[in-house]
C-alpha cells in the first residue's frame, strides 16, 4: 500500500556504470510492480524547454474556439488521432472531462505503407496549426523527439529490471506509436460535481506515459486501499506511469494503476502527456516463457484503436470495444 509517489534518480542510470544502471533499473522494477508510477529526475530535458512547450500550450489554447476547431480530431484528413479535442468531448467521467487537448505523434507521411497498405491507420502526418509560428518546431522537433529519446531509455531500464537484454524491446519500437498531448483543465469548484471530473478514473492505454505538470496540482493516484494520492507536481521531474499495453507484456509484473485529474486549484492547469507505445504490429504477449499468460496476445495498434474508439466522442459511430479482456 502506497501513500506517496516515490522519487528516482535517472542520473545513474544515464551516466553511470553497467552497475548502477542495474541498480537504477532494480528500483525501478520494484516501483512499477507496486505502485505504477515514479517521479523520474535528472532526466536530461532542459527545464527551459519544457517552459517554452507550455508557452506554446498556453498560446494554442487562448485562440477563439472556432479557430481551434479548425483543428477538431474528428475532421483530421489522415483519421489518425490528431488535432483538438474540445471540453467535455472525452468520456472518462460520464458527463464529459472538464479538459480541452491538442494531440500529436510520430510524423510520417501520409503514403506510410504500414499506413496505405497494411492498414496500421495511427501512422501518418500530424495535424498542424498554420498560424502560430514557432509552434511545430517546439513542441515536435524540439520536445517530441527529445520524449522519443527518453522514453527509449525508459524502456532499457524496463528490460533490465525484468533481467531482459537492456535493447530487448529496441526491434519492437523502430515506429513507436508515441502520443503526446497538450491539456488544459478550466479550474473547478472545491465541491465538484463527482460525474464531471478534469479527467474521470483511467488507466492508460500505452506502455508507459511520461508526464509533464505545471505548477497545478491535480493528479490523483490510486492506491490498493482505495485512497486517492496526491502526485503533486514536482520542479523538473516527470510523472512515469505504468500502461495497460505494459501490464499485458509483464503479466501484471508491472502494475498500470488508475488515477484521475481534479484542478481544483483556482488557476487553470496545464499538462503534457506522452504515451508511449510500441510499433503498430508490435504482438503483446507474454514476456516470461515460465509464466501462465494472464491476458490474451494483441496486436499494440489494433488494440489502442480500440482503446480510442471507447473514450473519443468522435469516434463513436461504428466502433468497437476495445479487447482489454483477460483470460
Ligand atoms: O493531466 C494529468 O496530470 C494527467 C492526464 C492523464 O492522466 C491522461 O491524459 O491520461
Ligand atoms: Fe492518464
Amino acid at each position: 500500500m502506497f501513500t506517496q509517489i516515490p522519487l528516482i534518480d535517472f542520473g545513474p542510470f544515464l551516466h553511470g556504470t553497467d552497475e548502477d544502471r542495474q541498480h537504477v533499473a532494480d528500483q525501478i522494477g520494484e516501483v512499477c510492480h507496486n505502485v505504477g508510477f515514479f517521479y523520474l529526475s535528472n532526466h536530461d530535458v532542459p527545464s527551459s524547454l519544457v517552459e517554452r512547450v507550455y508557452k506554446e500550450a498556453e498560446r494554442f489554447f487562448a485562440q477563439s474556439i472556432e479557430e481551434k476547431m479548425k483543428l477538431y480530431i474528428g475532421s483530421c484528413p489522415y483519421k489518425n488521432n490528431r488535432g483538438y479535442t474540445p471540453m467535455l468531448e472525452e468520456k472518462l467521467s460520464p458527463k464529459g472531462d472538464l479538459k480541452e487537448g491538442f494531440d500529436l505523434a510520430m510524423e510520417l507521411p501520409a503514403d506510410d505503407q504500414d499506413r496505405t497498405d497494411r492498414d496500421a491507420t495511427l501512422y501518418g502526418p500530424n495535424f498542424w496549426p498554420e498560424n502560430l509560428p514557432g509552434f511545430r518546431e517546439c513542441i515536435y522537433d524540439e520536445y517530441y523527439l527529445s520524449m522519443v529519446v527518453l522514453g527509449h531509455r525508459v524502456l532499457e531500464a524496463f528490460a533490465l529490471s525484468l533481467h531482459l537484454p537492456f535493447d530487448y524491446f529496441k526491434s519492437m519500437c523502430r515506429k513507436p506509436m508515441v502520443t503526446m498531448r497538450l491539456l488544459h483543465y478550466p479550474s473547478q469548484p472545491i465541491v465538484y460535481d463527482e460525474d464531471q471530473l478534469g479527467c474521470g478514473a483511467h488507466t492508460d492505454y500505452e506502455c508507459f506515459t511520461l508526464l509533464s505538470q505545471s505548477n497545478q496540482s491535480g493528479l490523483q493516484v490510486l492506491n490498493n486501499q482505495g485512497q486517492w494520492v496526491n502526485a503533486t507536481p514536482i520542479p523538473n521531474t516527470f510523472v512515469v506511469n505504468i500502461g495497460d499495453l505494459m501490464q499485458r507484456w509483464t503479466n501484471d509484473q508491472f502494475k498500470s494503476t488508475t488515477h484521475r485529474v481534479i484542478n481544483t486549484s483556482g488557476t487553470e492547469r496545464y499538462s503534457i502527456p506522452v504515451f508511449f507505445g510500441p510499433d503498430f504490429f508490435a504482438e503483446i504477449k507474454c514476456l516470461s516463457k515460465d509464466q501462465i499468460p494472464k491476458y490474451e496476445p494483441v496486436v499494440a495498434g489494433k488494440y489502442l484503436i480500440g482503446r480510442f474508439d471507447d473514450t473519443y466522442q468522435y469516434r463513436q459511430t461504428n466502433s468497437q470495444s476495445s479487447p482489454n479482456s483477460t483470460l
